[in-house]
């Protein structure tokens, strides 16, 4: 079965798509000015909208943030969402944060970092988990709340902390350590010592690996990629554009997303992103497979880096907004969570869920204005594009007649995506929903796309409309 659908799927990729990425490092310079077109229904009966939100700088793990708590890392998000906005703590409703590879001292990680933040204990929080779309599920969460009538303003972010995360001693060792602490007499516990044997000791490691299939998610992509019939080459090029595209935005100062982190012991803060390393073709094509070797595609250059960072946003109801005086930078008009095969196609979250928030909101390709869809590794944005343009793909595994085609990349990941400015799992969809809300104002845009894949073979798509009060930072 699962080669019957790579052969499918290798199938669909073929017809006349394969995607060009040599404009993509055009000037960033935006056309004439986009006229508006019809605005979005209000399907909340609250006009939701996201105020503002803020991250820490991204950073590659083992770096700056090694020696922090993850709780640490999501108190700054949260304080620097305070300081920029000009809210009290007072006015948050409640917090719902996410988070996705546990610190197991503090599991509802939302509630700590606030309380480390200086939030009432009054203030309830609560953490979502949905592998790497999880602060898109905190937004969403936050949403729901506001339109069920049961709080007014939310904040909602996710902290991902890949420079310590639990390693369990091994299954035998755990019973034994658990029976050992059960055990009422010497006898028992020397009997219980002496059944110990060297396997005992060998740690479990963990992976950032598919339960179900048992796949790290690069040997995943690299299989996607395969099937998708996405080049290493394609997969290069596609990668030094998002490096060299973040760099450009780095430069002109668009990250007005980021606040800076004091770090305990180093001089200075930390105020910028670290992973962006804009190299050049002759370098990409030297790195060796980091996944399937020796023939895989996948590196660590056009992969996702293992990321440390948190984000924070504040989402409320339009009215609210308005009674406290804040300047909304849009509003959050549609959402759309899709699941799929998690073997064949774990990563096509992006394939699935656009299309779908398309046909829900009545809205065509052309409409979008900006596209931030989170960049896993480029073999995967590369098969996802293939499989949004292709026929094939629409009628065999959407149910739709025809393709809904290809996005227009010049609108596509800007100012850069997660293969560049970092994947801290849980934080990126806050990073995606800021520098959508963002580049609708800095584009003149109205309609903005966010799209991601997850674990578990699951997808968000989420569209979002600049606010008219919106304005640069
Ligand atoms: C839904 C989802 O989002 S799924 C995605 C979830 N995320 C993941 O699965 C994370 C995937 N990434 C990883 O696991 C890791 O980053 C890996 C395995 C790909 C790479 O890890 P490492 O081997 O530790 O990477 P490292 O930084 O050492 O780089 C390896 C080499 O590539 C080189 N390199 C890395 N990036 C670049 C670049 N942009 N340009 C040029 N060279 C580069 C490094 O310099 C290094 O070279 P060296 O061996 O000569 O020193």
């Amino acid at each position: 079965m699962a080669s019957q659908v790579a052969k499918s799927l290798v199938k669909a990729a073929r017809p006349n798509s394969t995607v060009k990425f040599n404009t993509a490092c055009r000037a960033l310079s935006v056309g004439a000015a986009l006229q508006q077109k019809k605005s979005l229904p209000d399907r909340t009966g609250k006009n939701v909208v996201l105020v503002d939100g803020v991250r820490t700088p991204f950073l590659v793990s083992f770096t700056d943030y090694s020696k922090m708590m993850p709780h640490e890392l999501a108190r700054h998000s949260l304080l620097g969402l305070l300081q920029k906005t000009g809210i009290p703590k007072e006015v948050v409703d409640y917090i719902v944060y996410g988070t996705v590879i546990q610190e197991v001292k503090t599991s509802n990680i939302g509630r700590e970092a606030a309380l480390a933040a200086g939030f009432s204990d009054r203030t309830p929080a609560h953490t979502v988990t949905m592998a790497c779309i999880s602060s898109n599920q905190a937004i969403t969460t936050g949403i729901g709340m506001i339109a069920a009538g049961a709080y007014d303003v939310i904040v909602a972010g996710g902290v991902e902390f890949m420079s310590d995360v639990p390693i369990r001693h091994s299954r035998k060792m755990r019973s034994l350590l658990l029976r050992l602490n059960r055990a009422k007499t010497p006898a028992q516990r020397l009997s219980l010592l002496a059944s110990i044997r060297p396997d005992f000791f060998a740690p479990e490691l963990p992976a950032v690996a598919e339960f179900s299939s048992g796949e790290t998610m690069g040997h995943s992509a690299d299989r996607l990629a395969a099937a998708f019939g996405a080049s290493r080459e394609e997969q290069d090029q596609y990668a030094l554009r998002s490096h060299s595209l973040a760099h450009q935005a780095q430069q002109n100062g668009y990250f007005t997303d980021l606040i800076p982190v004091k770090v305990e012991g180093k001089d200075g803060v930390v105020d910028k992103d670290n992973g962006i390393r804009v190299s050049t073709p002759e370098q990409l094509a030297k790195l060796r497979p980091a996944f399937i070797k020796p023939h895989g595609s996948v590196t660590a250059a056009n992969a996702s880096f293992l990321t440390d960072g948190a984000s924070a946003c504040l989402v409320m109801s339009e009215a609210k907004a308005k009674e406290l005086g804040l300047k909304p930078k849009a509003y959050l008009r549609d959402f759309t969570y899709v699941a799929q095969d998690p073997v064949d196609q774990l990563l096509l979250g992006p394939a699935y869920g656009i299309p779908k928030i398309l046909d829900q909101a009545g809205l065509k390709l052309s409409d979008i204005d900006t596209w931030e869809i989170h960049e896993a590794f480029a073999g995967q944005i590369l098969a996802n594009l293939k499989a949004l343009d292709s026929d094939w793909f629409a009628q065999t595994y959407l149910g739709r007649q025809s393709k809904v085609g290809s996005p227009d990349l010049d609108k596509w990941n800007k100012w850069g995506g997660s293969l560049s400015i970092g994947h801290p799992f849980a934080a990126t969809g806050v990073r995606l929903a800021m520098h959508t809300a963002h580049r609708l104002v800095r584009e003149d845009g109205q309609f903005g796309m966010i799209s991601a894949c997850a674990a578990g073979g699951q997808g968000v798509a989420m569209l979002l409309e600049r606010h008219p009060d919106a304005k640069h930072d």
